[in-house]
């Protein structure tokens, strides 16, 4: 947990400096609108700092006025030199005041607009960048992070900053300034009776700093408990197949409840002691109130301070102190935003593993030579999955990968795809090691089709154009009939054709809404508009019904036609399919050679297990 969600404000300021230094060329962009705003701040603190000033006139002429002689209205105001009139003095005066107060009023408009146009641009600009750089992070990173507390960050860490600058930075700001303003004035007018409200600020200090300090303990105790909340939701909703098939509605409806009975109990705690810290507030201005009534009435009795500039002194401490019970608002909300911006920090700092090497150069069109030299690679530390594995693959043939469950053939097919480098050895392509290129252009030559393809909720046409790289090289969508000639040649074309909405169908979540065979076509014909020398097919056919198996094999077939194409199955006939046949055991590869040398000639007994169906 970042420091900053430990301890208050003070916690917090390292965390904020930390976030809008890593923002600082974003914050920058936004200068001018950041600079407006500012002036428009001070403008309203000095309107504030006004608005009590045309009220003190009025009592000090009428004071001046009833005090020398009632019957004189009409007569020059004593001690206002220029005002001849005492209806004259009050025509301004309240002239001045609707002046000051809509000044005001625009000049917080001003400062409002500008301060959270500029949070939105920046905190948006951020959310981007955030986004793009958790899609470049290795797999590694994400199998160890839950989703839904990534997702909180780009949601809801960076709401929370928006949030913050607008409903908290900029009003604490305000205040702080308006008080530093306001004790100037009044230091100017009576430092004496000064000195006795100054008395009072350390006072509410204290209590204010304890009660805050413990609403926002209560409040990051809400803030946890609301995180384990939503990774479970993100966790189930994703897995809804398997929730309802294994009954776990009830189990996980409990958890919830009991996360959710969580947040509540410590969300109604925070109210609480927000409340309390509010009246406690209360009763210190009040405090202070009856202090400068008291010690203010004797200074004008004693003439050392007008009536008018008394109640300029009691104005400012309403206005001044009102604020202030806001404070542990103003500090939660900043010891939050502070805690999110860490949290943001942290991610965009996080540096993916598998990057471009300084001297990485694109990748010319592939041929399709594969060869993995003495591939050492593991998950964990120590524990090696492939154990120095040899493997050439010739160009535009079909390999099988077959060999028991756990045996690393998908994670040979992740290493070709640079998913993941090699703890050791080389994995090369047309002679030339995946490291010296550049990640983009190697990864955008090889296509994968998997036994469970995710499809996106999107159009079908959306969802067959994301398998093109980037043809123009500008980021343009690829042509409709690129589009409509992979889904021919997966076949897939004529079921779309059928759908009501065509091409344009959007499809459920994870493809949720076709059938297995549907949605496998869809998968090929994303993989066909790439046009990659090099296909991963991964228990591509897997769980299909025999049915839809004829077609998808089928599709595959086209689409795999030239290609180098690695197949990796259980499947004997498919095995058998190939032009040669790869079978690894425990990270190695323990047969290799033609389909009849592997499977009808086995000189290991292990591989009569083979021969007989599929391999377990
Ligand atoms: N992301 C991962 N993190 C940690 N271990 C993993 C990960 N993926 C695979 N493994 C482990 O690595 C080993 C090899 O897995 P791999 O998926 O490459 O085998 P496979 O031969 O493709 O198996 P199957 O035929 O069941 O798909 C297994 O022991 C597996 O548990």
């Amino acid at each position: 947990m970042p420091a900053s969600a430990k301890r208050g404000l003070s916690g917090a300021l390292p965390g904020l400096r930390r976030t809008l230094h890593r923002f600082r060329h974003q914050v920058a962009a936004e200068r001018k609108l950041i600079l407006v705003g500012l002036l428009a701040l001070f403008a309203e603190v000095a309107l504030r700092l006004l608005e009590p000033w045309p009220l003190a006139y009025v009592i000090d002429a009428i004071v001046a006025a009833t005090g020398a002689d009632l019957a004189t209205r009409g007569a020059p105001v004593p001690g206002i030199p220029g005002v001849a009139h005492l209806t004259v003095l009050l025509i301004i005066c309240a002239a001045a005041l609707v002046g000051v107060v809509a000044l005001r009023a625009g000049a917080a408009y001003l400062m409002t607009v500008c301060f959270a146009l500029a949070g939105n641009r920046v905190l948006t600009r951020v959310r981007t960048e955030l986004y793009g750089h958790l899609n470049r992070l290795s797999l590694r990173f994400h199998e160890s992070r839950r989703t839904g507390d990534l997702v909180t960050r780009v949601t809801g860490d960076i709401g929370r900053l928006q949030e913050a600058t607008v409903t908290a930075a900029i009003p604490l700001a305000g205040n702080v300034i308006t008080l530093a303003g306001m004790f100037v004035v009044i230091v100017i007018m009576d430092w004496q009776l000064a000195l006795a409200v100054a008395v009072v600020f350390p006072l509410f200090l204290l209590i204010g700093g304890r009660l805050t300090r413990k609403i926002n303990s209560v409040s990051r105790g809400q803030r946890e408990a609301e995180g384990a909340l939503a990774s479970l939701a993100t966790e189930s909703l994703g897995a809804m197949p398997v929730v309802q098939s294994y009954a776990l509605e009830s189990r996980l409806e409990q958890r919830f409840g009991g996360s959710s009975e969580r947040t509540l109990a410590d969300g109604v705690r925070a109210k609480k002691l927000s409340a309390g810290l509010e009246r406690k507030t209360d009763v210190l201005v009040g405090l202070a109130t009856g202090v400068v009534l008291l010690l203010g009435g004797h200074r004008v009795l004693a003439g050392a301070l007008t009536p008018g500039e008394l109640t300029v002194f009691l104005t400012y401490l309403k206005t001044a102190f009102r604020p202030l019970r806001d404070i542990a608002k103003y500090t939660g909300r900043i010891a939050k935003a502070a805690a999110s911006g860490e949290r943001i920090v942290d991610l965009l700092d996080t540096r993916p593993e598998i990057v471009d090497a300084p001297w990485a150069r694109p990748a010319p069109r592939f041929r399709g030579l594969i060869e993995f030299r003495d591939v050492v690679f593991g998950y964990r530390p120590g524990r090696p999955v492939l154990k120095g594995l040899n493997l050439i693959i010739p160009p535009g043939r079909r390999v099988a990968l077959v060999g028991p469950s756990g045996a690393g053939k998908s994670s040979i097919a992740g290493l070709l795809s640079r998913l993941r480098d090699p703890d050791a050895g080389q994995v090369l392509i047309d002679g030339r090691d995946l490291r010296d290129l550049t990640l983009d252009s190697a990864r955008s030559q090889v296509a994968v089709v998997l036994q469970d393809s995710v499809l996106f909720a999107d159009t079908i046409r959306a969802n067959i154009a994301f398998g093109a790289p980037d043809v123009y090289g500008d980021g343009r969508p690829v042509g409709e009939e690129w589009i409509r000639w992979a889904a021919r040649l997966a076949g897939a074309d004529q079921f779309i054709q059928a759908l009501p909405q065509g091409y344009d169908t959007v499809i459920g979540e994870r493809g949720a809404t076709l059938s297995g065979g549907q949605r496998q076509r869809i998968a090929i014909a994303r993989a066909a508009i790439r046009n990659a020398p090099i296909v991963i097919l991964d228990e591509a056919m897997t769980g299909l019904d025999p049915g839809t198996e004829a077609e998808v094999a089928a599709a595959l077939r086209r689409l795999t036609e030239g290609r180098t194409t690695l197949v990796i199955t259980h499947d004997l006939d498919a095995a058998r399919d190939a032009d040669l046949v790869f079978w690894i055991d425990e990270g190695r590869v323990v047969r290799a050679g033609t389909p009849t040398a592997v499977f009808d000639h086995p000189t290991d007994p292990r591989a009569l297990s083979l021969s007989k169906g599929r391999v377990r």
